[in-house]
């Protein structure tokens, strides 16, 4: 089974997907670390040196590559990866997506003192702008879990119990 957990900064898709892996038995992956790992810079060094275009490109050519193969995963992606090129539309044609939904109050709680997210520089005005021009990427997963109150515990258990009704 490959699950696709797709939401803005901060809705807790790296913590929540590596929670899952564990309870589902199914290798964990994220987006954002495997281009870390291939490019050999972190995502803010990636954004100076090389600017968001060329990040985009790598993000999508990584995610390509990772839903075309034949193995199971929980993949977490980075906040913007359903928005660029027709990425939700490969995840959605090759696993479940699974939006974490949050309220960007919770959201910018969550990353607004976290230097490894440049976009947050944008500030909390113009990041609520990007927020809500995300939201219909999002919207088209197959699956919507509401992770604004609950703990990682909790959200993993709603998710769980989804997954098993499809
Ligand atoms: N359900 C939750 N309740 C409380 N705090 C949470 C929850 N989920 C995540 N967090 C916290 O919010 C912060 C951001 O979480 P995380 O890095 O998992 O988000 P993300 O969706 O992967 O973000 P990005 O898109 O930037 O990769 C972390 O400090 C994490 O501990
Ligand atoms: O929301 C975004 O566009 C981003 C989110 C992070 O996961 C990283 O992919 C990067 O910081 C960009
Ligand atoms: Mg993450």
């Amino acid at each position: 089974m490959k699950v696709t957990l797709v939401g803005f900064m901060g809705a807790g898709k790296t913590t929540i997907g590596k929670l899952l892996s564990e309870r589902l038995k199914t290798p964990f992956l994220d987006l954002d670390e495997l281009i870390v790992e291939q490019v050999g810079m972190s995502i803010p060094e990636i954004f100076k040196k090389k600017g968001e275009n060329e990040f985009r490109k790598i993000e999508s050519s990584i995610l390509k590559e990772l839903l075309y193969q034949n193995r199971s995963f929980v993949l977490s992606t980075g906040g913007g990866t359903p928005t660029y090129l027709n990425n939700m539309e490969l995840i959605n044609q090759n696993s479940i997506s699974v939006f974490l939904r949050t309220d960007f109050k919770t959201t910018w709680r969550r990353i607004s003192s976290d230097e490894n997210r440049p976009l947050v520089l944008l500030g909390k005005e113009k990041l609520l702008k990007l927020y809500l021009k995300r939201l219909p990427f999002y919207f088209k997963a197959k699956l919507i879990i509401d992770a604004t109150f609950l703990s990682p515990v909790d959200t993993v258990l709603n998710i769980i119990k989804v997954l098993k009704s499809c």
